[in-house]
Parts: C-alpha cells; structure tokens; sequence
C-alpha cells in the first residue's frame, strides 16, 4: 500500500529528500533512490552531515554497483565531528561500512564469499544496524565479479568466453547477479521473466545496455561489436534511463533473448548478462555453474579443469550424456543445432573407420541381446552368478575389440568420447564382475570368510577373484576416461572414480596380485590396461603402482569438485566422506 511514497515525496516536496531516498530503496527502485541520492550530494543539504543520511546515500550508491562511490561516502566517518547521530547510528554506518568494504574485496576476487565448503558461499552476513534503517536491506547481498576473462569470436562465427591467463580447477571464473528469476516450472518461466525483464529496462540504463548486446542487434543499428558487449556486460553502475524504451527491446525480442539465453540451473531459470556469452559444449566442458539462493540468485561459475590461456570457456546447457541423435534433439529444442568438438568427432572423425564399426558392433550386441539378459537375470538372482560368466566374457571380448580398434593419432579427448559411446556396456560388465565373484564365494567359501579363504591359498579362488578384480578394473578405467572428457565431476564420473580405487585396493590385497603387470592397450597415454603376466611393451605398471594411482586420482577429483583435501576426504578411513560429499549432489 505505501510502495511510490518516494515519487510522492518528491511530488509535493518539489525538490529530493533524505525521506524520499529511503522510501525508494525500500521499495526496491534502486534506480530512482540513486537519482535521487545525486541530487541530494548535489544540492549539498545540510542534512548529509547526519549518520544516517551519508548512510542512505551509501546503500544507495552500492545498491547500483557503485562500490568504491559508497565507501568514500562512508569515509567521512574517519572525521566524526562531521557527523550526527546517536551511538546506535554511528555503530550502524560502521556495520555497513564494513559490509561495503567486503563486497568492495569481493568484487576484486578476494574475501570470505569464495571459500567455504561445496557451493563456497558462507551465509549472508547480517547487518548490525537500528531497527529502523529497513532501507539497508537494498545492499547488495554479493558483489558482481569477472575473472580473466574476455569475449570473443570462436571459430563457429559465435561470440564466447576465453581464458586471458592459465586457470586453475575450481578457480572462480565469475559471479554475476540475475537479470530475471523464475523458480516455478521451466515450461511457464518466458512470460514472466520477458515481464521482468522489460520493468528492469524501464528502470535501469544497465539492464537495457545488457538487453541490447543479447539481441542479435537492433533495427537501424548496428550489431553490438565485441567492445560495446565487453562494457555492457561487465559490472558497471547503473543509472536511470534518459530515452524511452524505443522500438528496439520489444516483448518479441525479449522473447527471444529467453529462449537463447536462459540457464536452467537448481531448479530455476534465470537471465545474466555476461554468463550469456559462455556457449555449450557436450565434450571439453571446463567450468560449471550455481545459482546461489541465499546471495540473489548470482550465479557463480568456477573452473572444473585447468584452462589454458586462450581456451574457449564451455557449460553445459543440458544433459550430455547419450547418442548424438538425442544431444541433437536438445539442443534442437533449445532452438541450436550442436557444433561441438564432440558432436564434430562424432558425426564427422569417426563414421566409416573401423573403431566407428567395432563401437556398432558393441552396442548392437548390447541392445539385441546383452541388456536382455542382464535384465533377465537381474530377476532371478539365485541364478545369476552361474550365468554371467559367459555375459561378461562377451562383454569383454566387445570392449577389448573396441580399444584395439582405436586410431593411434586420437587424442585423449577423442579416446574418451569413443570409449563414452559404450558406457552402458561397461555398467553391464562391472555388474557382472559382482555376480560372478559373490556366486563363486558362496560356492567355494561356505562357513568360512573370504580373507580365511583367500588365506587358506585356495587357488582356484585366487585365480577367479583376481580375473574378476582385474576384469572390473578394466572396465571402470575406461568408464573414468569416457567421463573425465565429458560431464567431468558428474555423479557418474565420482561414483566410477571411487569404485575404481575400491577395485584397485581389493586387487592389491590378492595374494601374488602385485606382481601382475598391466600394459597399455594402445601405445599412446591412454590409460587402458590389460592384465598380463610378463611384460612385453615398455610401457607397464604393476598393480600396487596402479592402486597408487587411482587412489590420486579419486583424491584429485573429489578435491576439484568439492574443494576437499585428501585429510578430510579420508579415502579408505572409518571417516571416509565420499558417500556423504556424493550425497550432496544426488541427495
Ligand atoms: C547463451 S548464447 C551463447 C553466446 C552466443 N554465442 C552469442 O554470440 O551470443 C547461446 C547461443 O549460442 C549458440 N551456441 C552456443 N553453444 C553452441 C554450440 N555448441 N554449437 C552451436 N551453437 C552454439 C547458439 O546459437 C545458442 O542459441
């Protein structure tokens, strides 16, 4: 009932008042508060020498990206005399000081906002300032940030993101607030957010700028060019707009905006300026995204990978797991057509070799026949363990045909979106490995435990259970590949790197089992292996260096995902966190 008491203030006041200011940060129309706040430094009035007021302008300042403008303001505090006001207000400028100064940190990539567990957002700090200051509120609860990034054309003819310098995983790329929110349901989310979009245009001179360098250009104007788009979007303060709306940001161009550029991120759907130069890719996906509730709903990307200078920033803007056709059909229905690496190797490099025929092949027998029976014993399960040896011996035959297959000058990139074709042909085999070994153990073990057994040298045991640990190790190394290359850090790819070390460290404890070598499928650094007895290539690795490495490994992605060291990761320890840190993304 009392929002427009600022213009109305203003109406019958004639000239701007401290009044009038507070009522339109409360309102939330932080455009007109900053309006506003101008004139009243303009004008001088005396009353800016009250706590308060130089307050009020701060807010007002900040709340428009104006950081270093809001702590000079507040610099006048180190000369006290010249303010007024109670201790209660005295304290409260110096609470929203400090809380200027930390966005002000912030915004230059430092402070507290970037550490911290999983998303690395502590909560929002709390103000401590009177009661009735509700006008602080309009602070923002995080500071705008780019990293060393630019934008530029790539090779597709599209503008992108690249790296300036060489970034490190988990790096923080940028952090942007939204243009627009919609938390409902994606399907009704345009409507809305095209409404909000076009308020925060009639409101803000940076909205609009930001709007304009989304379209694909305006009519009778010139497409925005890569140096208009880097001013527009990067953080700037904001001002009132000084022309009318103009033909150029209609709904049907909003609309448009929308649909090229909305992130479906944590259940929300939102619009940002500069993260909406940022293109897809279904492979080399080096940075991911977080819509952080508690600050605004910014949105934080960090680096997933290391990032060489001058490398394409990529997120993925749906699932990519999957055959080209369903990839295609996504991106088709979010109005693209696909021109990735991957969809480019797979639709181009690969039709017409003999990998491309051995991958047919595989996935043929898998989907005619080998799926069925999977499923056919997952139902009987009594069954099951005598019955997989002969599945999983296929399996293995089709993914050994597939890794000899493999054109020796792919690059490991290009090795794991092959092996990624074959995925669920692997699950298969990984399955099978646990039903045989708990079939052979039940046979063999009877009363007694599988260490008694293993003890006892039983050797016919040894032999199945390291045929089996080897043949499961196997298989996950090629599973971590496929995933390493495409959703990096996904459940999948943390679940096989776990179960992958898991498998590892059980083969260590297998009598003799140190002393097998494992040799490289193909000569190249691809980390295939076979379980040999002898070695026969240059390249080889025992089991134990093996363990070694999966251990690492699994160490290094939990690190990169959740910013966890080794210590409080515990791999292997009664404390171990790897199911609960999981837990946090498939809850
Ligand atoms: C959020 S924008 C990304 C920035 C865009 N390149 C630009 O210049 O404005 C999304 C649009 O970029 C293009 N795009 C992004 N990733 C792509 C990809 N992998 N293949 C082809 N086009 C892509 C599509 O036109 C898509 O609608």
């Amino acid at each position: 009932m009392l929002r427009g008491l600022g213009q109305w203030l203003c109406r019958i006041c004639g000239a701007p008042t401290l009044q009038s200011l507070q009522h339109f940060l409360n309102d939330g129309e932080v455009v007109s508060a900053w309006a506003v706040a101008e004139e009243l430094l303009r004008s001088q009035s005396t009353s800016l020498k009250s706590a308060e007021a130089v307050a009020s302008l701060a807010v007002a300042a900040a709340a428009t990206g104006r950081l270093e403008r809001a702590a000079q303001l507040l610099e006048v505090l180190d000369t006290p005399d010249l303010l007024q006001g109670s201790a209660q207000e005295l304290a409260g400028v110096h609470s929203v000081r400090d809380r200027i100064l930390e966005l002000l940190a912030q915004s230059r990539g430092e402070g507290a906002l970037f550490g911290g567990e999983n998303l690395g957002v502590d909560p929002a700090p709390k103000l401590q300032v009177p009661e009735t200051w509700c006008w602080v509120a309009q602070l923002p609860p995080v500071a705008e940030f780019v990293g060393p990034l630019e934008i530029r054309w790539n090779e597709g003819c599209e503008r992108g993101l690249f790296a300036t310098r060489h970034i490190f995983p988990r790096e923080v790329l940028l952090l942007a607030r939204p243009l627009a929110v919609h938390s409902g349901v994606w399907a009704y989310s345009t409507a809305e957010l095209v409404e909000q979009l076009l308020d925060a245009c009639r409101n803000s001179a940076r909205t609009r700028c930001q709007l304009q360098c989304l379209t694909d250009g305006w009519a009778s104007r010139a497409p925005p060019t890569l140096a208009v788009a880097s001013h527009a979007l990067w953080p700037q303060p904001d001002s009132q707009p000084m022309e009318s709306l103009g033909s150029f940001l209609t709904r049907e161009a909003l609309v448009n905006v929308v649909d090229r550029n909305s992130f479906h991120v944590n259940s929300k759907t939102a619009i940002y300026g500069l993260p909406s130069m940022i293109n897809h890719s279904c492979g080399s996906v080096n940075a991911s995204a977080n819509i952080l509730d508690p600050l605004g709903d910014a949105i934080l990307f960090r680096a997933e990978t290391e990032i060489a200078a001058g490398s394409e920033i990529f997120f993925p803007y749906f699932k990519v797991s999957g055959s080209l056709h369903r990839r295609r059909e996504r991106s088709q229905a979010m109005g693209f057509s696909c021109r990735c690496e991957r969809c480019a190797f797979e639709a181009d490099t690969l039709p017409g070799t003999n990998a491309a025929a051995a991958s047919k092949a595989a996935m043929d027998a898998f989907e005619s026949q080998l799926r069925d029976q999977m499923a056919d014993l997952r139902d009987r399960p009594e069954e099951a363990g005598s019955h997989c040896m002969p599945l999983l011996q296929e399996i293995l035959s089709h993914t050994r045909r597939m890794a000899l297959a493999m054109d020796h000058s792919w690059r490991e990139r290009e090795v794991a979106w092959y092996l990624h074709l074959a995925l669920p042909l692997y699950w298969c085999g990984v399955w099978c490995c646990t039903q045989v070994w708990q079939y052979e153990l039940l046979l063999k073990a009877g009363e007694m435990s599988v260490s008694a057994l293993l003890q006892e040298g039983d050797p016919s045991l040894s032999k199945c259970a390291v045929t089996l640990v080897a043949a499961r190790c196997e298989l996950l190394l090629q599973m971590v590949l496929a995933w390493e290359h495409t959703d990096r850090h996904s459940y999948d790819h943390l679940k096989c790197c776990y179960m992958l070390y898991l498998a590892f460290m059980e083969m260590c404890k297998l009598p003799l089992s140190s002393n097998h070598y494992w040799v490289p499928l193909v000569q190249q650094e691809v980390p295939l292996w076979r379980l040999e007895e002898r070695p026969q290539h240059a390249k080889h690795a025992t089991s134990t260096e093996l363990y070694a490495t999966s251990r690492l490994r699994c160490e290094t992605a939990f690190c990169e995902k959740f910013g966890v060291g080794s210590d409080y990761l515990c791999l292997g320890g009664t404390q171990c966190r790897v199911t609960a840190l999981m837990r946090t993304l498939h809850p």
